[in-house]
């Protein structure tokens, strides 16, 4: 921290000052803090376990520690080259600027819908038509298919533009497009003319930047309500015409080739629900004006671009000046992080027994999320703004939180976690898509399993599901600063504690409140309480709104696309707050502590705003300013302690400071 600073000037720089000072972002880093360094440090652990030879251990764990060594095999991946990407070009309909004759030898029989229910149901990649089986909204028990927009190569529409914080990040995508397909055709003795090349790689990039503008923007699918539009799959052949060369897409067909691969039959009386209607339909103005070498062009790129990461370095090197673009760091991840990162992310359950096991204690289960979900309904009573009818219904939504912590039992059971591995898809990454992909779509016929853990325990991260209604504290995150038995309960109220407010209080920001306890997009509110709702967020929109980042040239947060994260944040930390009282309350004032003038009440403001002592690197606040739902680690310390009068009263600041602000906000 910064004693100099007064704490009521600016906690952030009080809390983080002397931190700043300390820490340089490492040049593999695109952010780094607190936060970032547990995680860091989770996968040192994670190199430790999956390194491990251990006699008898169940084949699961075996299998993810087969998939790392496979993953960390250097010498053999660049030994390999690009052989793992062009060995499997033909199989989604090859590259045709990194070919030739494409036209007569593919181009001839091409269908869009081939290559795009290929790459889905075969690579786990959605492109163009973003096909995806996923919980019913408005029936949180059953599975069904939906359809939705793409992703896009540079993250965000905005980038898209292509000028001022954007151009870099523009000029260094397409020369990667360039630079790759180079190295394709030299790798396959094919001539390179880079003139042809370029001009392809203009079509590429015409293309796409028609296609992003053709994307909603995340202001307009902020409300679940409006996004939920259920028809049938036939409708899609009536109402959603896509066109290529006079060629109509046919959905049915489409989804068939993706379903028949998980032997399971759709009819066109199928229920599907189409998140993004406007983006289907203005698709289809565009594939009017692109040719069907074009369309393939762009997602055999968009599908490249992610292999090489796993490629020898001369197709690594390719992506070098977009990662730095992007991201601003100057060398990748080592390749250990990456595959451990990998490993995972695929096969969580293997790597959370091998986690939990060496480092998870069970004394971190003790949480006080007990004391944090009374303070939630208790404060409901104070609200003026919300009439009894809403009150009710708020607590009985408050009250079904079910709570996940720490790991799930399933995961120390050889059986059970044998039998989730038990297919050989685990020798290397591509089998591994397909695996993973396989099994969200056999999901369709099969009920929603609601005790199934919406994540691995190896993560330092929490969740609130809206469909389970569920809070989860994975193992990941139940250590110091966030909790420990044996640190200070102000500390703990400080970490974990806002965090567990955090999660709870999603089930009632923007997003979550309409979804019932059972987890169904239902409305349980009166019109009176919603209008009232959306008046206090307004407040909030407005009140991040005005912050302006300087490490994004300046440009100032979106108060609506991170209002979840806002209202989560500022319900946390008032709720964390009043538990550790009422703990207080009951326990006694703690122990001081030696060392440190500082009473418990302030010592659970700074830890709750260290865990974002950090920085970012200019380029990632560019990208993250676009593309997260979370304000930046300044603005949610900031934000939330100007908003809550305790803190006000803990540092005695007065009313002119800038954390005393004259209008404050508050919605729970
Ligand atoms: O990686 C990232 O940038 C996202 C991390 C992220 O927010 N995860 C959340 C997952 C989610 O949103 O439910 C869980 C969470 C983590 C930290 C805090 C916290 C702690 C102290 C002070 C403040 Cl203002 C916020 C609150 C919630
Ligand atoms: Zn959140």
């Amino acid at each position: 921290m910064d004693a100099s600073v007064d704490p009521c000037d600016n906690f952030y720089q009080y809390a983080c000052g002397g931190w700043l000072k300390k820490n340089i972002i490492p040049e593999t880093s695109s952010r780094y803090s607190t936060f970032d360094i547990l995680r860091d440090e989770l996968e040192v652990i994670l190199k430790g376990v999956l390194e491990e030879t251990v006699e008898g251990e169940a084949g699961a764990l075996t299998k993810a520690k087969t998939l790392y060594k496979s993953c960390t095999n250097e010498s053999l991946i660049e030994l390999r080259g690009g052989e793992p990407l062009l060995d499997m070009l033909p199989d989604v309909f090859e590259w045709p600027i990194a070919v030739n004759n494409w036209e007569a030898n593919y181009g001839k029989n091409w269908r869009l819908e081939d290559v795009v229910a290929r790459l889905n149901e075969k690579y786990g990649t959605q492109l163009l038509v973003n096909f995806f089986v996923g919980t019913d909204d408005r029936d949180s028990n059953s599975h069904i298919i939906h359809v939705g927009q793409t992703s896009l190569g540079l993250l965000s529409r905005d980038y898209y533009a292509c000028s001022g914080p954007y151009s870099e990040a523009c000029r260094a995508y397409e020369k990667f497009m360039i630079d790759l397909a180079k190295l394709i055709r030299t790798d396959r003795g094919l001539a390179v003319n880079e003139t042809s090349i370029r001009q392809e790689v203009t079509r590429i990039m015409d293309l796409e930047r028609d296609i992003a503008n053709a994307t909603d923007t995340p202001e307009d699918r902020n409300n679940p309500v409006l996004l939920y539009n259920k028809m049938e799959l036939g409708d899609l052949n009536a109402n959603f015409t896509l066109e290529v060369e006079s060629q109509v897409f046919d959905w049915s067909y489409f989804t068939a080739k993706i379903m028949d691969t998980v032997n399971i039959s759709v009819p066109d009386t199928e229920k599907v629900i189409n998140y993004s209607p406007n983006y289907y339909r203005r698709l289809n103005l565009i594939l009017a004006r692109y040719s069907k070498r074009d369309l393939q062009n762009y997602m055999v790129w968009r599908f490249a671009m992610n292999m090489v990461v796993g490629l020898s370095r001369a197709y690594r090197d390719t992506r070098k000046a977009f990662r730095k673009a992007l991201s601003g760091t100057t060398s990748e991840a080592a390749v250990w992080r990456q595959c451990a990162l990998y490993v995972n992310n695929n096969m969580d359950n293997a790597v959370g027994r091998l986690y939990v096991q060496e480092a998870f204690s069970e004394k971190s289960k003790e949480l006080m999320i007990k004391d944090i979900r009374q303070v939630f309904i208790s404060n409901l009573d104070d609200l003026t703004w919300m009439d009894a009818e809403t009150k009710k219904a708020a607590e009985e939504k408050a009250r079904a939180i079910r709570e996940r912590i720490g790991y799930s039992d399933n995961i120390m059971d050889d059986e059970y976690l044998n039998n989730e591995y038990k297919d050989e898809y685990f020798e290397n990454i591509l089998q591994n898509l397909e695996y993973v992909q396989k099994k969200r779509l056999r999901k369709l016929r099969v009920k929603v399993n609601k005790e199934e853990w919406v994540t691995g325990a190896a993560v330092v991260n929490a969740f609130y599901s809206s469909s389970k209604n569920q809070i989860v504290f994975p193992a990941g995150i139940l250590q110091p600063p966030f909790f420990s038995k044996g640190q200070a309960k102000s500390l703990n109220y400080g970490g974990i504690g806002m965090v567990i407010g955090h999660e709870i209080t999603h089930g009632f920001d923007d997003n979550g409140r309409n979804y019932d306890k059972d987890g169904d997009l239902k409305d349980w509110w009166t019109p009176d309480s919603t209008q009232r709702f959306l008046e206090l967020s307004k407040c909030i929109v407005n009140q991040y709104g005005n912050f302006s980042w300087d490490l994004a040239n300046g440009l100032h947060l979106n108060g609506n696309n991170t209002l979840g994260e806002n209202i989560a944040d500022n319900g946390g930390i008032r709720q964390a707050y009043q538990a550790y009282r009422n703990y207080v309350k009951e326990h006694g004032e703690e122990p001081t502590l030696p060392g440190i003038d500082l009473s418990h009440d302030q010592l659970f403001f700074l830890n709750f705003a260290q865990v974002w002592c950090g920085t970012h690197r200019p380029e990632q606040a560019v990208n993250s300013i676009k593309v997260d739902v979370h304000s930046p680690g300044k603005f949610r310390v900031l934000g939330s302690l100007q908003n809550f009068p305790e803190f006000a009263k803990a540092f005695s600041c007065n009313k002119s400071s800038y954390m005393v602000p004259e209008n404050t906000c508050r919605v729970w």
